[in-house]
């Protein structure tokens, strides 16, 4: 199945020169959805993930059905102020803007081996910092994993010492 095909490249969103990648039409084809958390989810299972997580918020269309299909919990990455508890926070920067990155404090256990989940990776700030957050609780990164790589951003560089997988390149 070509999940690149059902990709939309939109041009100059959300700003000039951003050659955004819509993966709204992805997901509404059920075929294709359906493949695309499949591939995933064969790479967590040889991972042993205990738990999935992901960022908002394109992260949680790919990390909360990756989670049910292999019936592990899953926890949220917000952005800053959206979670109720107690969090730990961390700055970054991305492909556009910047963000203040949060997770609850109690959503992971010392020891656990966790994969990150996301529909995108450009830069690698998100995941990295997401990898930080999850450091920081006592969790063990043992794969990032999304649907599409920009590798023209080299966000893998960033992520170097961690198991990176992607389904789909540009
Ligand atoms: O590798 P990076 O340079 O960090 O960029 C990738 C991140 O950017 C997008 O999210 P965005 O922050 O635009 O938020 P959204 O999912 O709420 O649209 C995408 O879903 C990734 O999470
Ligand atoms: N080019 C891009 N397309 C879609 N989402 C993105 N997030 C960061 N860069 C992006």
């Amino acid at each position: 199945m070509n999940l690149k095909e059902k990709i939309r490249v939109i041009p100059d969103f959300p700003e000039k020169g951003i050659r955004f990648k819509d993966i709204t039409t992805l997901l509404q084809d059920a075929g294709s959805f359906h493949h695309a958390i499949d591939e995933l989810a064969d790479y967590v299972r040889g991972r042993q993930a205990d738990v999935i997580v992901g960022p908002e918020a394109r992260g949680f269309v790919i990390a909360a059905p990756l989670a049910y299909a292999l019936g592990k919990g899953f926890v949220p990455v917000r952005k800053k102020g959206k979670l109720p508890a107690e969090t730990v926070s961390m700055g970054y920067e991305l492909e556009y803007g910047k963000d203040i990155l949060e997770m609850h404090k109690d959503a992971i256990r010392p020891g656990q081996r966790v994969v990150i989940a996301d529909d995108l990776l450009a830069t690698g700030g998100t995941t990295l910092t997401a990898i930080k957050l999850v450091e920081k609780l006592g969790g063990i990164v043992v794969g990032v994993a999304f649907l599409i790589e920009l590798t023209y951003l080299n966000g893998r560089e960033k992520l170097s010492g961690y198991d990176v997988l992607s389904l789909v390149q540009y």
